[in-house]
């Protein structure tokens, strides 16, 4: 299997008034797995659509192992989508779909129909389509499947004999269109690990497009989220959490979302929230700003930390999935804003009778963001949280 680099150059492309693609750069390294995420309308799908040729760039430059094929058709680029719906032909068995790209590729027109096709002489490709055919099935699992019609299967086969179909023809690099988003909660988790266990196997580029940021974080080599028609920031799943560049991508990475803190930068640049200073300290504006805190990074002080210091809340709600309790607090001094504390599930919950609590956070994980949403440097002052 072929993995091929793709280039992309600020792209640009408008649908009537809106720019839904506002220069974009992108290097996705020959079998790496990509994933393009953001809200919905953000523009991963055009962007997808334009790496494949089904849509043009106003301006830019697309490149494919190296050889620019910004104005060369699809069928030209050696590309295999995958998309949400599957797109299997209805009235072929899942052999003939599969085999369908091949017989476009390697037989002549007049031999490509399944049955008149035979008087053709061409026995030794159909040959080695089958055998092509067998190896993708086999791979996928469908192997036992071949002989049926789409309509005798279920969804999460439908989308094994799509892909089957993809990789059937050494493509070189997969484009996928958020393929699991049809699938049941289980069946995605499922195909999630087949997905990535066949990048594994077939060491080959995918370039994946989901708003789902679990699924990015847990299948990617590396993610670029999209905002607006600009990506945000590429970088490691880890990276991406560990590290988010702005606030947008503090929201949309993790789950629970992040703990987001109104707070205050004074001429020091010490920081506060509420006017309780929280030892720590940035540099360049004062102002408002916000304070990021993960669910996990937060906790219940229990004896032996400066209690006066933490943020006082009331718990509101406790809930434990599996291994993990979220407690849902409202903070005393502004019940607008809501914190999520994840605890493990076997820990003490530490919280007084009438629900108040103070909570401390791991200074050395918190994120700091200006007032134009840019991450900010943090430094900690005192460790009287952490
Ligand atoms: N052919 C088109 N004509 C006009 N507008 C379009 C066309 N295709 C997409 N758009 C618009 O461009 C924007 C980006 O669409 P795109 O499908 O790329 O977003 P997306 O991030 O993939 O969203 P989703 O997750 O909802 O699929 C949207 O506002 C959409 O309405």
């Amino acid at each position: 299997m072929s993995s091929q680099a793709i280039d992309l150059r600020n792209i640009r492309k408008r649908f009537g008034p809106d720019e839904v693609l506002k220069g974009i750069d992108l290097s996705i390294r020959p079998g790496e797995f990509l994933s393009l995420v953001g809200m919905s309308g953000c523009g991963k799908s055009t962007l997808l659509r334009i790496i494949a040729g089904l849509e043009s760039p106003d301006q830019g430059a697309v490149a494919i192992g190296g050889g620019e094929v910004t104005n060369v058709d699809p069928s030209d680029r050696n590309l295999a989508m995958v998309f949400q719906s599957y797109a299997l032909y209805p009235h072929m068995s899942v052999r003939e779909n599969i085999a369908t790209p091949l017989r476009m590729r390697r037989l002549p027109m007049s031999a490509r129909l399944p049955v008149v096709g035979g008087l053709f002489g061409t026995s030794k490709i159909r040959n080695a389509i089958t055998e092509d055919v067998e190896r993708a099935a086999g791979m996928l699992q469908i192997g036992h499947l071949l002989d049926r019609k789409p309509s005798q299967l279920s969804g999460g086969q439908r989308q094994r004999v799509a892909l089957a179909r993809a990789i059937v023809r050494s493509p070189a690099a997969f484009l996928m269109d958020e393929p699991l988003s049809n699938l049941d909660a289980k069946l995605r988790a499922h195909m999630r690990e087949e997905l990535v266990a066949l990048h594994r196997r077939l060491g080959a580029t995918f370039v994946y497009v989901t708003h789902d940021q679990i699924e990015a974080l847990t299948m990617s080599d590396r993610i670029a989220l999209m905002s607006e028609g600009r990506i945000e920031q590429l970088g490691t799943p880890d990276e991406l959490y560990r590290q988010p560049a702005t606030l947008t991508v503090a929201r949309f990475i993790g789950s629970p979302s992040i703990n987001l803190l109104p707070v205050d930068v004074d001429s020091a640049g010490e920081i506060s929230a509420y006017g309780q200073a929280l030892g720590l300290r940035t540099k360049g504006d004062t102002g408002p700003a916000t304070l990021g805190l993960r669910s996990e990074d937060l906790f219940i002080a229990t004896d032996g930390l400066s209690l006066h210091q933490g943020l006082a809340v009331k718990v509101l709600r406790s809930e434990t999935h599996g291994a993990d309790r979220y407690m849902t607090c409202q903070l005393l001094a502004d019940p607008t804003v809501r914190l999520t504390v994840r605890q493990t599930a076997t820990a003490k919950p530490g919280v007084a009778s009438d629900g108040t609590v103070h909570l401390g956070f791991h200074a050395e994980r918190a994120h700091l963001f200006g007032a134009n949403d840019l991450r900010r440097p943090l430094t900690v002052r005192e460790r009287v949280l952490a």
